[in-house]
């Protein structure tokens, strides 16, 4: 049996000093726990870039004829980019807001029915970088790795079977996007089949596993000093996220500073994550991300967090790597890196990058 994620934070327990929000609807003042300054993250106030810079994260045509090479130039300079016409129904990506909108709206007592554990993966709870920082996130989140039917079963007793479908068809749809899109970002840079054995195409993605996670972002008296998922990047090869209506996802660019992506209607933002920063020999920028909140509505957002099996190395493509120098990075698996992360957060990038000898 291959290692699950489930598995792999088995051994890594989070201890939360606050693992349960409190009911946001109830709060008229930003609390002093949830108030943020520069102090409590370095980038906090750094410069928004100004919109008139008119700089923005591509959207890209999934169907234009140059996808592949638009899509390689947005990983190398943003790490990010949006996509349409990507194939996903818009019916399941209305379906799948919808039930993360009611997984949200349900009484605080009935989620905790499904709190994550301090040693599990999935479930209710807040952000699991919490134990990074020392102010509370204005959020909540809920993780699903594998089968969410236990979980589901105490939040919905009659409609969970309906939820169940939805999230297993949405991650199936999510995991022949993924693949698409790396092989087009890999195709880019000249990188195909035969140079990475274990991403084969045609092998039903049985390479791949993956975690959706789902969050809320209540609408919050003083946004300006509140946080709703603070900076980080995604261990992931890709990660793809839906938003709903409402703005808040930031980028950030160390020429132009956060730089908002603005939601675009059946659209999905994509970005870069370590493994593929990695895999990519660095080429690939695995971008660095937060959620900011607001004063007047509500934002959901659902990422589907996508990486290779525990226990494949991962290593940058030979063809990537100059003949006279040595890769950037030292081999590595999800399960690994995973373990780093959870200890490193976002220093483990750094830790397993091999340095230039003098
Ligand atoms: C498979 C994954 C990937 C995880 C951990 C686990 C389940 C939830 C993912 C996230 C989601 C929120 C940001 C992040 C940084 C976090 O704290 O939880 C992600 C993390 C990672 O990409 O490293
Ligand atoms: O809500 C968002 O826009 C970002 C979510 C995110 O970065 C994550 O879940 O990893
Ligand atoms: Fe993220």
């Amino acid at each position: 049996m291959p290692t699950t994620l489930t598995d792999v934070f088995r051994g890594h327990p989070i201890h939360l000093p606050h693992s349960h929000q409190p009911d946001f609807t109830s709060l008229r003042e930003l609390p002093d726990s949830y108030t943020w300054t520069p102090k409590d993250d370095l980038l906090f106030a750094a410069a928004p870039s100004p919109p008139a810079t008119g700089e923005n994260i591509p959207l890209i045509d999934l169907n234009h004829p140059d996808a592949a090479s638009q899509i390689g130039s947005a990983c190398r300079t943003w790490g990010a980019f949006q996509i349409a016409n990507h194939g996903v129904p818009l019916e399941l990506l209305q379906g799948i807001e919808f039930l993360t909108g009611s997984l949200f709206r349900l009484p605080v007592k009935r989620k905790l029915k499904a709190a994550r554990s301090e040693t599990g993966v999935s479930g209710y709870g807040v952000a699991r970088i919490s134990s990074f920082f020392n102010k509370q996130m204005w959020s909540e989140g809920f993780t699903i790795t594998g089968s969410p039917l236990n979980d589901f079963r105490k939040l919905w007793p009659q409609l969970h079977l309906n939820y169940c479908d939805l999230v297993e068809e949405y991650e199936e749809q999510m995991q022949k996007l993924a693949s698409k899109l790396m092989w087009l970002a890999l195709n880019s840079l000249g990188v195909s089949e035969e140079d990475i054995k274990w991403a084969s195409v045609n092998s039903d993605l049985n390479w791949a596993q993956s975690a959706l996670q789902l969050n809320h972002y209540p609408v919050c008296p003083e946004p300006d000093r509140a946080m709703g998922l603070a900076a980080h990047t995604d261990s992931t090869l890709l990660t793809i996220l839906y938003q709903n209506n409402t703005a808040g996802l930031q980028l950030f660019r160390d020429d132009l500073g956060w730089v908002t992506v603005p939601p675009v209607p059946g659209s999905l933002v994509v970005n870069v994550g370590d493994l593929f920063h990695i895999l990519s020999n660095g080429l690939f920028k695995s971008v660095l991300h937060r959620a900011r909140v607001n004063q007047t509505k509500s934002r959901l957002s659902v990422a589907f967090l996508w990486g290779p099996l525990s226990d494949i190395k991962i290593s940058p493509v030979p063809k990537l790597v100059s003949p006279v120098e040595s890769p950037l990075y030292q081999s590595v698996t999800w399960k690994e890196y995973l373990r780093t992360k959870a200890v490193h957060f976002n220093k483990a990038l750094s830790m397993i990058r091999n340095h230039v000898e003098e």
